[in-house]
């Protein structure tokens, strides 16, 4: 026993020691990012502090070099705050998104610029995409691929309008919990509120587990938390937002169908990002009603090996051209490559538009 106790008072002194020398290089580091800010002042008083490809730069270092025994994602994760912190020392980030409050487009923005960012719901994808071209704020984040809050047309369909570019991704896990109030009378459960993709993605739990429960969608995971704390005899699935921010209890955790249940987010602003070193671009393209237009379309890809993440096709809105297609590739604009290609593709469409070059996702 007692050698236990020296050991313990052993290892919490050299915690505390550590701790000093994490403080003091913290503090350091802050100083920097705060003397970089300057310097950035001096050149140009708009300066844009935020530098997305140099956070990600210094993201995968970190994630390169970690040697354990925290894993790769938690170590970028703390250090992902410590930007955060360092840059809203100078000007804090105002970043808006598809609200309300608690919902996983909210979730995505913090991941992507931490906690020390200022983030404002809207109600509408519109608004979000209006404030950033507003400059109300400096960027904004809309779902876009496999959503749970179920606008990804309408997020693709905004971009045809609009002068906003692309500055970056974030994929977020999404986790649903069934979740009740301190009033709710969990035998008693008849009726349960979500978005109506949560439903879609928990379907096969809630037959086995609630297959009589009236299920009532609703606009948003955080309006289905929202309205739980008034009807006693209501649940909801929502995410871990949600359930904080109303205080919550969950009564299942994880009920998705899929456990790699997924959604992408994306960063937009008014910026053009420098390369990054692994970064995508997304373009939309209109084509010509005519035959072999698709082909014609993906040939310089596949001749160039540019590899295609995504190729979305929306009804065109104009009566001109009968496709527009989104496609997402690898590599940045400013690649030999990717110019050589999107210079081609140019030439054979009846239009097209670089939404943005941006650093991959690294969280
Ligand atoms: C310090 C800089 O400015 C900001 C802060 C960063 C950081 O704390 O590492 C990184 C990029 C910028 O968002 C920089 O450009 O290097």
């Amino acid at each position: 026993m007692a050698d236990t106790s020296i050991n313990l008072d052993a290892l919490r002194q050299r915690i505390d020691q550590l701790d000093d020398d994490i403080l003091r290089l913290i503090s350091e580091r802050a100083d920097c990012a705060q003397q970089v800010a300057h310097i950035k002042l001096a050149e140009d008083e708009e300066a844009v502090f935020y530098r997305p490809e140099r956070e990600a730069q210094v993201l995968r270092r970190i994630m390169a070099l970690n040697k354990g025994p925290l894993d790769a994602e938690e170590m970028a994760r703390l250090f992902r705050e410590i930007m955060s912190a360092c840059l809203a020392l100078e000007k804090p980030i105002k970043v808006s998104y598809l609200g309300p409050e608690g919902t996983f487009t909210q979730q995505a923005a913090l991941k992507h610029f931490g906690e020390s960012a200022i983030s404002l719901p809207m109600a509408a994808i519109d608004e979000v995409f209006r404030e950033v071209e507003a400059g109300a704020v400096n960027y904004g984040v809309v779902p876009v691929e496999n959503s749970t809050e179920g606008v990804v047309n309408h997020t693709l369909d905004t971009f045809m309008d609009s002068s906003i570019r692309i500055c970056g991704e974030v994929v977020l896990r999404i986790h649903h919990h069934l979740l009740v109030s301190e009033t709710t009378r969990r035998d008693k459960v008849s009726r349960i509120y979500s978005h109506p993709q949560s439903f879609a993605q928990c379907r096969k739990w809630l037959d086995a587990h609630f297959p009589h429960a009236e299920r009532v969608p609703v606009a948003s995971n955080a309006e289905a938390a929202k309205l739980v704390k008034t009807e006693w005899h209501s649940a909801a699935i929502a995410g871990d937002m949600a359930a904080k921010l109303y205080n919550l209890e969950r009564v299942a955790e994880k009920i998705e169908d899929r456990p790699d249940n997924s959604t992408r987010f994306l960063i937009i602003g008014n910026q053009d990002i420098p390369m990054s070193g692994e970064d995508k671009t997304s373009i939309v393209v209109a084509m010509r009603n005519q035959p072999g237009a698709l082909h014609d379309l993906l040939e310089p890809f596949h001749r160039h090996q540019i590899d295609m993440t995504r190729l979305e096709t929306r009804p065109s809105r104009t009566g001109v051209w009968n496709y527009v297609f989104f496609i997402d590739f690898k590599g940045h604009r400013d690649e030999p490559r990717v110019t050589a290609v999107l210079e081609e593709v140019q030439l054979r469409a009846a239009e097209l538009r670089v939404l943005g070059s941006y650093p991959q996702g690294v969280l």
